[in-house]
């Protein structure tokens, strides 16, 4: 099994994007949606991308923005990839010329594959849970047997993980990457840097045993 990429997604301060790289995630997510906790300005962004060492991937998560608060925030901000978590076509995601992944509420077994046709131009899948009322960062995970096991595009599995059920998903699922939020904080927006490297240690721990 390739090793399982890991991102920390809702970074909001230096340190805490200091101690991800340190615990040696493979990304960081900064979170460009006005209606998140873990919200940051274009003037946070800078700075903790500014802060983090060479190669750590930097995703910029949009929410059904408007097209300009992206292209303002890929010319203030050196972002690798955009992550779309709205209901944004595949056209609008695709417009920046910039590589991009998808964000999908799964809530049974075909959302997936669906995706995966009618975003077929992203660079990757982001699974996360389903909720009426929100489009992300719930903390909650969904039935991963809705997952399918062939898949077109790498998938980034979301959605309620923490340090102790990420083991058990790297296992059943076999994602390209782990995503992560809520199970790594201390208070919304604010990361533990002992939970990052426990999530990290049994990330790791799962390849070894396998
Ligand atoms: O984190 C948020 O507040 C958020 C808001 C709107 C869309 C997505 C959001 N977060 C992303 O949701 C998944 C799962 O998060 P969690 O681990 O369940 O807390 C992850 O990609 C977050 O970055």
């Amino acid at each position: 099994m390739p090793r399982t990429r890991i991102k920390i997604c809702g970074i909001t301060r230096e340190e805490d994007a200091v101690a991800a790289a340190q615990a040696g995630v493979d990304a960081i997510g900064l979170v460009f949606h006005p209606g998140s906790p873990r919200h940051v300005t274009l003037e946070q962004a800078q700075r903790i991308r500014a802060a983090l060492p060479p190669f750590v991937t930097t995703v910029g998560l949009f929410v059904n923005a408007s097209e300009s608060l992206v292209r303002e925030a890929l010319s203030k901000v050196p972002l690798d990839l955009l992550q779309f978590h709205g209901d944004e076509s595949a056209e609008f995601c695709s417009g920046f010329g910039h590589p991009w992944i998808r964000a999908v509420r799964v809530r049974d077994s075909r959302v997936v594959a669906a995706a995966e046709s009618t975003y077929d131009r992203a660079f990757g899948l982001l699974a996360d849970a389903y909720s009426e009322d929100r489009y992300g960062g719930t903390g909650k995970t969904f039935n991963w047997d809705w997952l399918p096991e062939t898949r077109k595009l790498p998938l980034i599995l979301a959605g309620g993980l923490t340090p102790d059920n990420v083991g058990e998903a790297v296992r059943r699922v076999r994602p390209w990457a782990v995503d992560v939020s809520g199970g790594v904080e201390s208070a919304p927006g604010i990361k533990s840097s002992q939970r990052i490297n426990e999530f990290v240690r049994e990330v790791t721990l799962t390849h070894e045993t396998d």
